[in-house]
């Protein structure tokens, strides 16, 4: 079933069997430009931007999601289970619950913590934790030694809401749930993976804490995130 809804490309093999998906398209189209060589444009629907080139010679393509589950919940859906999608790396931008993580830490999501009713809604899946593919996370922490870039490890929050009237409500989610840092979108994401039979997996780059309360600008989320590029490229060329 191609065209999708949400994705204009007519035929196979436009889109590489590995995807990098930042929330923000406009990061997709950075990464087209700044890393990729050869990079064609094959989406524009809605503004969600996606592109394919070439990293170190391999075929590898970049996408947004958009913010939060429903809207990465139909990208992803449409890439795997359409377009022959078999990776979707999420590379994300995060809120750190933990206050030993400092802003531009990139961290690896080893499982997703979520009060979201996506994953059994969707497909019957029960349970508030979905793990990330380990086979692919193995790929990211090689790609990250091979650069000495650090990558911290845990377990994170999906959140449906990024605005919280309680400041403070974070803290129970990270002392009782072990979250030790929040986004909006990996819950669903590897929920769509483990339903279609695929593989996804998280990185993502703290751009502000709720512990300490600094943060970093738009333009810094769009454009200084470099070292969680390079280490999911890496990483999906491995
Ligand atoms: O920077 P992205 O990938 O969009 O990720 C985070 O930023 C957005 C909120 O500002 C949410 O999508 C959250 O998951
Ligand atoms: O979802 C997110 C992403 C970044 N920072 C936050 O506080 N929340």
């Amino acid at each position: 079933m191609i065209p999708t809804p949400h994705i204009e490309v007519k035929e196979q093999g436009v889109i590489a069997s590995t995807v990098l998906m930042p929330g923000d398209p406009l990061r997709a189209k950075f990464i087209a430009e700044n890393y990729l060589e050869d990079a064609v444009q094959f989406n524009q629907v809605r503004g969600m931007y996606g592109y394919t080139g070439t990293w170190k010679g391999k075929r590898v393509s970049v996408m947004g999601s958009g913010m939060g589950m429903p809207s990465i919940g139909i990208y992803s859906y449409e890439l795997f289970a359409f377009y022959q999608v078999e990776n979707i790396i999420r590379v994300g931008s995060c809120g750190a619950y933990a206050p030993e993580l400092k802003l531009y830490d990139v961290l690896l999501a080893t499982e997703a913590w979520s009060e979201s009713t996506y994953a059994k809604v969707q497909g019957g899946v029960e349970g508030q934790v979905l793990p990330a593919s380990e086979a692919l996370n193995k790929k990211l922490v090689q790609a990250a030694e091979g650069l000495g870039i650090p990558l911290r490890t845990g377990r994170i929050h999906s959140s449906d809401v990024f605005y919280r009237q309680d400041h403070e409500a974070f803290k129970d989610i990270r002392d009782k749930e072990g979250c030790i840092a929040v986004e909006m979108e990996s819950f669903a994401l590897f929920a769509n993976a483990r339903i279609l039979g695929k593989k996804a997996s998280c990185i993502l780059t703290v751009s502000d804490s709720l512990a300490t309360r600094e943060a970093t600008t738009s333009g810094e989320r769009q454009r200084s995130f470099t070292k969680m590029m390079d280490v999911a490229l890496q990483g999906a060329v491995l």
